[in-house]
């Protein structure tokens, strides 16, 4: 178990901390806090504030996924999917939304734009070597198996 800690950013009390929609969801819906509605024309980028600051162990890291509901109908996505929260980051989160559909997407405070999923991360220690371990595959890839 592993308790992530959220400090609502100054003016943001009314923004929800980010919450599972249904029992078993991976992510927590992260809302917008933008103070007035915000207009994505088909092509921009923006970044969209989240009000919310957070605190986790190193041993996670948060994902800032895009909801597939807000692309499947408005072609609203996360340019940076998955976008990477690292353990030690202090400032507001910050959802890089795309509009990669045909009309003008408007965004409103309190909307929910994506999604946290929290990874738990394998402890790493980086080494070089001149031979790596032969395998099957070797050097195959990009289709090398077939379409
Ligand atoms: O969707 C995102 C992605 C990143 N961040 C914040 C938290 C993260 O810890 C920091 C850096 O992100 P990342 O490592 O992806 O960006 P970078 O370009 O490598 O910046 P840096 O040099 O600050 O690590 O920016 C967000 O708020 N939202
Ligand atoms: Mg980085």
């Amino acid at each position: 178990m592993f308790q992530i800690v959220f400090k609502r950013l100054a003016g943001n009390e009314d923004i929800a901390l980010p919450s599972k929609m249904s029992e078993w969801a991976a992510g927590f819906d992260l809302q917008a806090a933008v103070t007035e509605p915000v207009i994505l024309a088909p092509g921009e980028r923006k970044l969209i504030p989240t009000g919310l600051a957070m605190a986790m162990p190193p041993q996670v890291e948060a994902q800032v996924r895009p909801r597939s509901g807000l692309a499947y109908k408005h072609g609203i996505t996360c340019l940076n999917s998955p976008g990477t929260i690292d353990a030690d980051y202090r400032g507001e989160v910050k959802v890089l939304l795309i509009n990669l559909g045909q009309e003008p997407f408007t965004i409103n405070r309190g909307e929910r734009i994506a999604q946290m999923v929290i990874q738990q991360l394998p402890e790493i220690t980086i080494s070089e070597a001149d031979e790596l371990p032969d395998t099957v595959r070797g050097a195959g890839g990009f289709g090398h198996t077939g379409v």
